[in-house]
C-alpha cells in the first residue's frame, strides 16, 4: 500500500480531504503521511453529511475513515454521548476506542468503552467519563444505556457499525433493531467491513440507512503482498507439523487460529511445554486474562498468540509475521479476516492454512473467494518425523495438565455449591429464631 501511495502522484493529504488542521496534525503525529485509499474515497463523502458503506480490504485504515469525520462533526458541535461504535469483540471495542483517542487527544475527546457483561459497570463508567463516543459490544447495551441516568440513546448523532456483516448476523441482529429504533433517524450511519453480506442491503430496503457505498477494492482480497500457502497433512499428525513450521520460521511473531477454545488452550499447554513463548486468547478466558494475553502478545512478550475466531476480526498488531490456520475456518469469510492479521498497512506476511484429508472442501471454497489457487508450502517429511517423539510427550503432558484444570474447575464448583448450601442453611435457622 504505502508503496502504491508513493508512486500516486494525485496522492492528496488529509487537508485536502476537508479533514481540519487539528485532526490533520494528530494523522501526522501517528506517522500516516498521506491518507490510504479508502480514507481518500470515504472521508470527503462523510464529511459531505451522507450515510457511508465502507469495504477494503484488511488493515487499509478504516478505523480513521470513520473516526476522522466523526471527530470533525464533534470538533464542531460537541456534545456528550455524541457517537456510538458497535463492534463484535471486546478487543476489537478497546482497539477503536483507543484510536479515536490517539486521534483526538488534542480536542479533548473522552471515550468510553462498554463490553459484554458489565451491567453496573456501565452506569459507573458513563457518569464518571460522560464520554463523547461510546465504543461497544452489541448484548443488552440498549437496556444498560437507556436506564442509565442522564443518558439517552436519542442524542446520539453518529452511528458505526464496525465489522458490520458480523454485527448485522443473527446474534447481534435484535439487538441491532432496538438501537435502530431508538436512535433518531437523522443520525448519520457507518457501516464498514473488509467483507460484507446482503444483510446491510436489507438495511437499505427497509430506509434504515441511505449510505453512499465506497468500495476500494472491487473483490474480496488481501494485500497483495501476502502470501498465502496451504500445507497438506494426515490430520491424526497435525500437531507436529505445527512444531515443525513453528521451528522452522523462529524469529517471527505468528498468530495461530483453532476453531475451538478446548483445542486453543490445549495447543497452547503443548507448545509452552516445548519451550515455546505461547499464549492463548478464547471466549471462555475471563475478560482481565484475554486483555492481559493480548497485551503480552502486543508487548512481544510473548511471540505465539494461539486463537480463535474471536481474534480474527480487526485486530491491529502491525508486528505479526506469520498467520498459521490449524483448523480451516468453516465460513470462508473467516479466511479473509484471519489471514489479514497479517500483511497490514502495506507490511508483508505469510498465511499457511493446515488441510487435511477432511477439509478438501472448506479448502477449494476458499480458494474460489480469493480467486487464486493456493501454493502447496513444502516440508521435509523426514524432518517433521524426527520431531515426533518430543511432540508426543509434550501432547502427553498438556493432556494431563487439562485434566487436572477440569478436576480443578470440578471441586472449585463443588466447593461453592456447599458454600451456597451453607448459606442458606443459616439462612433458614435465622429464618426460625
Ligand atoms: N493514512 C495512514 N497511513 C499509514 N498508516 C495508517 C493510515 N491509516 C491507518 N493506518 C494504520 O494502518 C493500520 C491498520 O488500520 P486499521 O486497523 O484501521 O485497518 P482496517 O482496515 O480496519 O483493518 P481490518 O479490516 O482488519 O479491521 C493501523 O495500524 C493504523 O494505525
Amino acid at each position: 500500500m504505502e508503496d502504491a501511495e508513493a508512486t500516486d502522484v494525485t496522492a492528496k493529504s488529509f487537508l485536502d480531504l476537508g479533514v481540519v488542521d487539528v485532526l490533520a496534525s494528530a494523522c501526522e503525529q501517528l506517522k500516516w503521511k498521506v491518507p490510504t485509499k479508502i480514507q481518500k474515497e470515504a472521508i470527503p463523502v462523510a464529511l459531505s453529511g451522507r450515510d457511508v458503506i465502507g469495504l477494503a480490504e484488511t488493515g487499509s485504515g478504516k478505523t480513521g475513515a470513520f473516526a476522522l469525520p466523526i471527530l470533525q462533526a464533534l470538533l464542531q458541535a460537541p456534545q456528550r454521548l455524541f457517537a456510538l461504535v458497535l463492534t463484535p469483540t471486546r478487543e476489537l471495542a478497546y482497539q477503536i476506542s483507543e484510536q479515536f483517542e490517539a486521534l483526538g487527544s488534542s480536542i479533548g475527546v473522552k471515550c468510553a468503552v462498554i463490553v459484554g457483561g458489565m451491567d453496573m459497570m456501565t452506569q459507573a463508567i458513563m457518569l464518571g467519563k460522560k464520554p463523547h463516543i461510546i465504543v461497544a459490544t452489541p448484548g443488552r447495551l440498549v437496556d444498560h444505556l437507556e436506564n442509565t441516568k442522564g443518558f439517552s440513546l436519542r442524542s446520539v448523532k453518529y452511528l458505526v457499525m464496525d465489522e458490520a456483516d458480523r454485527i448485522l448476523n443473527m446474534d447481534f441482529e435484535s439487538e441491532v433493531d432496538k438501537i435502530l429504533k431508538v436512535i433518531p433517524r437523522e443520525r448519520r450511519t457507518y457501516l464498514y467491513s473488509a467483507t460484507m453480506t446482503k444483510k446491510v442491503q436489507k438495511l437499505q430496503r427497509a430506509s434504515l440507512v441511505d449510505p453512499v457505498k465506497v468500495e476500494v477494492s472491487n473483490k474480496y482480497q488481501t494485500v497483495a503482498t501476502l502470501q498465502q500457502s496451504y500445507i497438506f497433512i494426515p490430520a491424526k499428525y497435525k500437531d507436529v507439523y505445527l512444531v515443525y513450521i513453528l521451528n522452522e520460521l523462529a524469529g517471527n511473531s505468528f498468530m495461530v487460529f483453532c476453531s475451538t477454545c478446548a483445542n486453543t488452550q490445549r495447543i497452547a499447554l503443548l507448545l509452552r511445554n516445548m519451550g515455546f513463548t505461547a499464549i492463548p486468547l478464547h471466549g471462555q478466558m475471563s475478560q482481565a486474562k484475554r486483555l492481559g494475553a493480548l497485551n503480552k502478545f502486543k508487548s512481544k512478550d510473548r511471540s505465539i498468540l494461539i486463537a480463535t475466531d474471536v481474534a480474527s476480526r480487526g485486530l491491529d498488531i502491525p508486528h505479526v509475521d506469520v498467520v498459521l490456520n490449524l483448523d480451516i475456518p468453516t465460513h470462508s469469510k473467516d479466511y479473509l479476516h484471519r489471514v489479514g492479521r497479517t500483511a497490514r498497512a502495506g507490511r508483508s506476511g505469510k498465511a499457511i492454512t493446515f488441510v487435511s484429508q477432511y477439509d478438501v472442501e472448506l479448502y477449494q471454497r476458499i480458494e474460489y473467494l480469493i480467486n487464486q489457487k493456493l501454493p502447496l508450502y513444502k516440508t521435509e517429511e523426514q524432518e517433521v518425523m524426527q520431531l515426533m517423539e518430543r511432540v508426543t510427550e509434550a501432547q502427553r503432558i498438556a493432556k494431563m495438565e487439562m485434566n487436572d484444570a477440569v478436576d480443578k474447575r470440578k471441586k472449585r464448583k463443588a466447593r461453592d455449591d456447599d458454600d451456597k448450601e451453607d448459606t442458606e442453611e443459616s439462612r433458614g435457622i435465622r429464618k426460625q429464631t
